[in-house]
Order: C-alpha cells, then sequence, then structure tokens
C-alpha cells in the first residue's frame, strides 16, 4: 500500500531536527591537533600580550629629550653603551645622551622612551668607543610597542563554540595552552543501501553502479567537523538492513542512510523505521532535490534518511545534518551562511517546491554572482565538484531571470549563520 506522506516546508523540517540538537563532552587535545576543532571553554588572556615594552625595529633605544636639539645642521651624538638582541634584557638605566642598540623584539632598557630605526642614524667608532648621531628630534613614544598593546589581561580570547582556525592557533599557544579543551566529535554512522552498488574498487557491471554516496557523505561529515564510522554498503534486502541500522545506532550518535526512501517496492527505510519503532519526523519536504528526505529518531538518536539521488543526498547532509554537528559544538550559526547575490542564469520554469541548486558563487566586480554549478538534476554528480553555494529559489508559480536579487547559502564558508530559514527573496517577476 502506498504510505501517505505529509509535505512540510524546509524551514520547519530543519526546525524539527534541531528539537534534537544535543551538545557534546569536552576532551583535551594537544595544540598541534586543535585546529579545525571546536573550543570547548572560554579563552581569557592571563597575561597582556606584549608582556613588556619592546622593540618594533632594528636600531637604537634612547631617551627622547637628548634628541631635543638635533637637526640636519646639529646632529647630536650619543655614546652607545649596550647591545640588546630579542629574549634578552638590558639591565642598566640608560643615562644622558647614551643609546643601546636594539634589535626588534627586545625590550626597551630602563630609561628610553623611543627607538630610532638603524636607517635613521649614522654610527662610527672613536678611541674604541661606539658611537651614533641623529639629526632630527624624536618624541617620547616613537616606535614602540607597548605592554599590553595586542591583547590586555582579562580579555576574552576565544568563545566556547568557536572554531579554532590557525589565527586561534596562534593565540592559544601565545597563551600557553599545548593541551587544549576541545568538543568531542561526534560519530556518525554511514550505511548505503541499494542492490545497484558496487564500491570505488569495483568494476563496473550491466545495470551496476558506484556507490559515491557514503564516500561522499564521509567527506562532508568531516568538513563539518565530525567522525565517520562507515559500516558498508547493503544489497535492498529488509531483514539484513533492519539488522544493521538496529547494530549500527548501538555504536554511533547518529545515523545516516543513503537510498531506499522513496516510494519504489525496494525502498525499505520506511519500513525499517516501523521495524524498529522510530518516531518519523518527517518523510516529504517541500524542497527540490531531496523532498524524499527522511529524518526518524529512535531512543533520541537522529536517523537520517537521505535520498539515494547524489544531489539530493548532498543537499540533506548540508541543510539538516550539518547544523546538528556544528550545534554539538557549542557553536552559535550553526547552518549554511547566508548572503545575498545576483543571479547569474535563467529558471524560467516554476517549480513549487524550493529548489537547492549547486551552483559557484563568486565575486564579480564587488558584487557576489551565483551561477549553476552544472548539470542540474537530482540525480547528478558532476555539478557538485564545483559547488560552493546553494542557490536558493523560493517554490512559487513564477521562474527566475538572470540579474534578480537572490539568496545563496554558502558551503565552505565557517562563520555560519544562527537561523537562515526567514524570509527567503522570492521571484518577483
Ligand atoms: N514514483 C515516485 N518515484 C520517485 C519519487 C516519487 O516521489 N515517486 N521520488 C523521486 C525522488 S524525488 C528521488 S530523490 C528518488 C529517491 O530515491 P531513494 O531515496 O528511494 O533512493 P534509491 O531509490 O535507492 O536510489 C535513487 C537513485 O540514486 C542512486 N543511488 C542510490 N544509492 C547510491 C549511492 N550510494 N551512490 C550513488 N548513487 C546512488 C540509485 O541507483 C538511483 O538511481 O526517487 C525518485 N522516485
Ligand atoms: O528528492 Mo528528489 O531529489 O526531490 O529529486
Ligand atoms: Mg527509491
Amino acid at each position: 500500500m502506498l504510505e501517505k506522506r505529509k509535505l512540510i516546508p524546509v524551514g520547519e523540517a530543519v526546525k524539527r531536527v534541531m528539537e534534537f540538537a544535543f551538545q557534546e563532552k569536552k576532551e583535551i587535545v594537544p595544540l598541534l591537533q586543535a585546529h579545525g576543532r571546536f573550543l570547548a571553554e572560554d579563552i581569557a588572556a592571563d597575561a597582556d600580550v606584549p608582556a613588556f615594552d619592546r622593540s618594533p625595529y632594528d636600531g637604537f633605544a634612547i631617551r627622547s629629550i637628548d634628541s631635543r636639539e638635533a637637526s640636519s645642521e646639529n646632529p647630536v651624538t650619543f655614546k652607545v653603551v649596550g647591545e640588546i638582541g630579542a629574549g634578552f634584557v638590558f639591565e642598566e638605566t640608560v643615562g644622558h645622551l647614551e643609546a643601546v642598540r636594539i634589535m626588534t623584539g627586545a625590550p626597551i632598557p630602563k630609561g628610553c622612551d623611543a627607538v630610532v630605526m638603524l636607517e635613521l642614524t649614522h654610527t662610527f667608532e672613536e678611541n674604541n668607543e661606539m658611537y651614533m648621531s641623529i639629526k632630527r628630534t624624536f618624541e617620547a613614544g616613537t616606535n614602540i610597542s607597548y605592554k599590553g598593546e595586542d591583547v590586555q589581561k582579562g580579555a576574552i580570547l576565544l568563545e566556547k563554540g568557536q572554531y579554532i582556525n590557525p589565527g586561534a592557533v596562534a593565540l592559544l599557544a601565545t597563551f600557553g595552552y599545548d593541551q587544549v579543551p576541545v568538543f568531542r566529535k561526534p560519530i556518525i554512522g554511514v550505511i548505503a543501501t541499494g542492490s545497484e552498488l558496487l564500491e570505488p574498487g569495483e568494476s563496473l557491471q550491466p545495470g551496476k553502479i558506484r556507490n559515491s554516496n557514503a564516500y561522499m557523505i564521509m567527506a562532508q561529515i568531516e568538513r563539518a567537523g565530525a567522525s565517520v564510522q562507515y559500516f558498508g554498503k547493503f544489497s535492498d534486502e529488509l531483514d539484513v538492513c533492519i539488522d544493521v541500522v538496529q547494530n549500527a545506532l548501538q555504536e554511533v550518535d547518529m545515523l545516516i542512510t543513503t537510498g531506499g526512501v522513496s516510494v519504489g517496492d525496494y525502498d525499505y527505510l520506511p519500513a525499517i523505521y516501523e521495524a524498529i519503532d522510530a518516531n518519523v519526523l518527517f518523510n516529504k519536504v517541500a524542497m527540490r532535490p531531496g523532498s524524499v528526505t527522511t529524518v526518524a529518531e529512535s531512543k533520541g538518536k537522529l536517523l537520517f534518511g537521505l535520498s539515494g539521488n547524489p544531489s539530493a543526498c548532498y543537499v540533506g547532509f548540508e541543510l539538516f545534518v550539518r547544523p546538528i554537528i556544528r550545534t554539538a559544538f557549542s557553536n552559535k550559526q550553526p547552518h549554511l551562511r547566508r548572503e545575498s547575490a545576483v543571479l547569474g542564469a535563467d529558471f524560467t520554469k516554476a517549480n513549487p517546491f524550493t529548489r537547492f541548486v549547486r551552483g559557484t558563487a563568486l565575486y564579480d566586480n564587488g558584487q557576489l554572482i551565483a551561477l549553476p554549478s552544472g548539470f542540474d538534476k537530482s540525480s547528478a554528480v558532476s555539478s557538485l565538484v564545483e559547488a560552493n553555494a546553494f542557490i536558493v529559489l523560493p517554490g512559487g508559480s513564477r521562474g527566475y531571470e538572470k540579474g534578480m536579487q537572490i539568496d545563496v547559502l554558502l558551503l565552505e564558508d565557517m562563520q555560519g549563520s544562527e537561523w537562515p530559514w526567514n524570509n527567503f527573496r522570492k521571484s518577483y517577476k
């Protein structure tokens, strides 16, 4: 018997999934492994940076008052009383008409309040003593990098839930975090279903195709920041699939299946959900591709039934799975980043469903342009390569024309959106 499905809008579907959002536990990783993870604690500065006044240039540290009379007609000469490289401290106090040769990064000697760049000085030796002369005055504070000018003690440097990029790694190192508190990565199980599937290493046979979805999803899981557990591909045999899904669920935090969610004779996911007594959150979404995307919940764990069609599978992951992963990291903007762009091609045929066209968003003369990235069918694989955005075309009775202002969701951005699902720009034509 054909199962009745209730169609719901995409935003509503995402909302239903997000009700099962959870936060991961914390774990400590070495700094070298922190890049790409999400911080599990706020990090505050326990000291000023720099921790001491220092020189931003190679040159001479002086007392600015001694330069007051200097001019090109009247050069002022200083006795060079020492030399100091980065990492060392000049212990004495510098006196009247004395200078210290100083290198970039070295602490300003006591008594000095300005640094003269080497290029602005004339140096010479007399009676085994070093001298330096200048032809202009220098204000107090010239070329001093002050203690705390970069970061002040007590400031919040990084927030819980923040993505650790190379800059964050630098800050963590600066403040002595050789071990970093990050959120544990949720483990996401992947199962591919379909009697037609061969693994990538196998030769093609009549009627068969290679399983691309499982590998694509595993890459998407890693891009989103989670860990993968691959259970393999399974033929469309109901009993086997029930066992596989049930056993896999024990081992993971969430489970993704691909294929078998539509109304075909061998589309067993609805029967599997029933057999394991899972609660189906939705099984029809007003979106293209991916209208058959089904999400269910069993004992608090989510089961994402993504479509077998590669583009639909890809879109389903980014809309529904990615934000759950990012929320597990306490990230405040877990959804895809939304931006407005100019549509770079015509979509004259109206569609009642909201379309997520795989596209390339790029700047052209300061304007974000969104171009479809190729063959635009649910079954397409080739157009996913160039896709860095979904072009969002809300459903309705009108098509879209090149030049219209539309919204895009960015796929390779780390900033994200808090909730992108309100008021997408519709066609006005
Ligand atoms: N009568 C109807 N037929 C279909 C409907 C419908 O509403 N009524 N929906 C269509 C839509 S929309 C989609 S999308 C697909 C969804 O299909 P399933 O999720 O059930 O997936 P399968 O039937 O297993 O496979 C669909 C397609 O994808 C290929 N596939 C499957 N797994 C993989 C994989 N791991 N790697 C690469 N390609 C895969 C498979 O060979 C099929 O070609 O249903 C429409 N039909
Ligand atoms: O779920 Mo299908 O991808 O809408 O084409
Ligand atoms: Mg099917």
